[in-house]
């Protein structure tokens, strides 16, 4: 972190190359991620997003865009104006934009009536961070709202039948958009052919994989008549509808996502505890994208003076040892702080990092190591250019956040000395040269 006195930070002469990552920039993407009303009308923004991406800069500024997560899926749904009912959510379809950074991920899961579906999603979306949709309680709540599909909707599922693909497929639709997230589990969809086509067309997703919850019939029913919710469709008339449907039409889309090579089949008969435990690797490689994802908006909030994504990231608690602590534990985000604030002194200099040979590694569901190189360029006072590599380990842990979510926070770190290299500058004799690579 203390580099950062030579590096400084973010720099108005950056400010002015990247555009739009004007000083304000940490505030349009908090604006888009936490309020969703930013006005897709500000010229400005358009203009110097485009002069942006055909610059020079155009691998780094992709990258800095997606570190910072500044053209996230979600950031492109929220930019669209959220709608409260189905009928307005008509007027809006197709209108899920993907931006061409992070597409979302959406994993289906799909099982018989009672397979336990609902029950491991809950454990999925507390331990991964994924908004669950079920499609079910979406069209029961389009019931409950009075809307016109209401009558219509249930008269088709206490028939076990399915409700018409437009209107399932715009409800998740105006819930994707709402959820402020970029991570779906789809539950109970698509339940036929025809939700499966409509959803591709209409939203151009295509699911990272699909769980199928494989259990059996007499231990279904079992499940759903002790169930006990109330539901107008659990009882043993319509149970054995819902069965029958779901051969005859659920089946034939399982049977399609495992000729892609998309299926994950999973013993549902099983406990629920068992059953999750079968359910976290699938989700792994998800969090190892996720940590590295998030390292990498750190070290970008480090060189552009960020000090409001950096707290973001950090636990308040963080330690570290640094170069600059001269083998001291630093703990707090004060000594860190300090170069964040005389980096607005250096408004010249401008540096920019990349991360070389990562390693995630997973100390249980809760922690996490992240190991890399970390090549940072700069310039200095005078203009020279310079490459710094660090060698730095950062423990993540997950954590609540004041809203009770789990968020990964950077709680410790350690950063190697750098021999600095100058590549346009003549090596001088004596110490200097010693230091350079
Ligand atoms: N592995 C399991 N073993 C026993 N009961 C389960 C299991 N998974 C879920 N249940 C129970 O079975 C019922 C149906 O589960 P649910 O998750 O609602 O199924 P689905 O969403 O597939 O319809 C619930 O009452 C739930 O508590
Ligand atoms: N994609 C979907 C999902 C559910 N439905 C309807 C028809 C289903 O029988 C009911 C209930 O579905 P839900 O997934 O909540 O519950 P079960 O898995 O059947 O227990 O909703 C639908 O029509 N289309």
């Amino acid at each position: 972190m203390a580099s950062l006195f030579t590096r400084s930070l973010r720099t108005t002469c950056r400010h002015r190359s990247l555009g739009f990552l004007s000083s304000s920039s940490p505030t349009w993407f908090n604006y888009r991620h936490c309020e969703g009303k930013f006005d897709t009308s500000n010229k400005h923004e358009e203009r110097d997003t485009s002069s942006f991406k055909s610059s020079k800069s155009a691998c780094y500024s992709t990258w800095y865009l997606a570190a910072a997560g500044i053209c996230s899926f979600s950031s492109a749904m929220l930019l669209e104006s959220s709608c409260s009912s189905l009928e307005e959510a008509d007027k809006e379809s197709g209108q899920i934009q993907q931006n061409d950074v992070r597409t979302p991920r959406v994993v289906f899961v799909l099982g018989g009536p009672g397979s336990g579906k609902g029950t491991q999603c809950s454990k999925i979306v507390k331990n991964y961070g994924f908004t669950h949709l079920s499609a079910g309680d979406l069209l029961r709540a389009e019931i409950r709202s009075g809307s016109q599909y209401g009558a219509m909707i249930q008269n088709t599922i206490k028939e076990g039948k399915i409700v018409p693909s437009e209107v399932t497929v715009k409800l998740l639709q105006k819930a994707m958009k709402e959820s402020g997230n970029d991570n779906f589990l789809i539950d109970g969809f698509p339940r036929n052919e025809e939700n499966r086509a409509a959803f591709e067309t209409v939203t151009g997703i295509e699911p990272e994989f699909v769980i199928f919850f494989d259990c059996t019939e007499e231990e279904m029913e079992r499940r759903i008549m002790n169930r006990n919710q109330g539901r107008a469709d659990d009882n043993i008339d319509t149970i054995r509808k819902r069965f029958k449907v779901f051969v005859e039409s659920s089946l034939p889309v399982v049977e399609f996502y495992k000729e892609r090579g998309k299926l994950q089949k999973i013993d549902a008969t099983r406990d629920i505890e068992d059953i999750f435990k079968s359910l976290k690797p699938l989700f792994t490689p998800f969090v190892e994208e996720d940590l590295l994802r998030l390292t990498k908006e750190l070290l970008q909030c480090i060189d552009v003076g960020d000090y409001a994504v950096y707290k973001r990231l950090c636990d308040p608690a963080l330690t570290a040892f640094e170069p600059e602590s001269h083998g001291h534990l630093v703990e707090g985000l004060a000594f860190h702080k300090f170069y964040f604030d005389i980096g607005r002194m250096f408004p010249a200099l401008s540096s920019q990092s990349q991360i070389s040979s990562p390693k995630v590694t997973l100390v249980g569901d809760d922690a996490a190591l992240v190991t890399y190189t970390r090549l940072r360029q700069s310039t200095t006072m005078d203009g020279v250019p310079s490459v710094e590599a660090f060698n730095e380990t950062r423990v993540w842990e997950r954590k609540p956040d004041s809203g009770g979510m789990l968020v990964w926070k950077n709680v410790h770190f350690h950063r190697s000395k750098s021999p600095r290299h100058r590549p346009y500058r003549k090596a001088k004799k004596g110490k200097d040269a010693r230091k350079g690579c």
